[in-house]
């Protein structure tokens, strides 16, 4: 198992960094998993989770670039797993998008400028409401174990519980 998980939120602070961290990581880590875990290159198999955020689905006005690295995050991904080698890997790539969930990565970005204190910010933490880490827990061992989910992007909010975003294809099993 792979989970490229380590992500940031620094839209003001350094925007580059956003981009390297959560895009350029995510790439790196996938490629590493492909080269040592696929069943081609002598590994056994297994399953890369790269973690996204509903940030990768939906715009949000006060943090585009944080917004287009977790769109990076899902098209990738999915593009990865849609390749027609994949059965013969023996792996699968699947993503998850959690909703605003309680760490210090929204703790700190809440305090940041132009969000603390913006009614529209705090409008939009209403309506979709935070996550508890146990909650996305939940969801990620259900895309963990559940083993014909190749190319699945599933979505933890607390509002709408956990599932698949769009219809799930199954893809490319060889
Ligand atoms: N907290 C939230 O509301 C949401 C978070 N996410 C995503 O979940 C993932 C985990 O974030 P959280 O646990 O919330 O934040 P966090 O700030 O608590 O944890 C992020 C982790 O990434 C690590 N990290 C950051 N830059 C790194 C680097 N260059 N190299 C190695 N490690 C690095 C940090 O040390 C930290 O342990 C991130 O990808 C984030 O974008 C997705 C949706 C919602
Ligand atoms: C100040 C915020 C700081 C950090 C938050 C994190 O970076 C987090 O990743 C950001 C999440 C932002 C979410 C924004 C909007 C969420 C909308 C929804 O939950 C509902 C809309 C779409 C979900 C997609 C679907 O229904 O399939």
């Amino acid at each position: 198992i792979v989970v490229n998980n380590a992500g940031v939120n620094l839209e003001n602070e350094s925007w580059r960094t956003t981009i390297m961290v959560n895009v350029i990581g995510v790439i790196e880590g996938t490629k590493l998993a492909e080269k040592y875990m696929s069943k081609t290159s002598g590994g056994r198999g297994g399953v890369v989770v790269n973690v996204a955020s509903t940030a990768g689905l939906t715009p949000v006005f006060f943090m585009p670039v944080y917004v287009a690295s977790k769109y990076s995050v899902v098209g990738f991904t999915r593009s990865v797993a849609m390749n027609p080698d994949v059965g013969r890997s023996g792996l699968r790539f699947v993503c998850l998008c959690p909703g605003f969930t309680d760490t210090s990565l929204l703790s700190s970005g809440l305090k940041s400028e132009g969000i603390s204190g913006n009614k529209l910010v705090e409008e939009l933490l209403t309506s979709t409401g935070i996550n508890t880490v146990e909650f996305v827990v939940e969801g990620f061992m259900q895309l963990l174990l559940t083993d014909d989910n190749n190319g699945g992007v599933m979505v933890v909010t607390k509002q709408r519980g956990i599932r698949y975003h769009g219809r799930q294809r199954k893809v490319n099993k060889l």
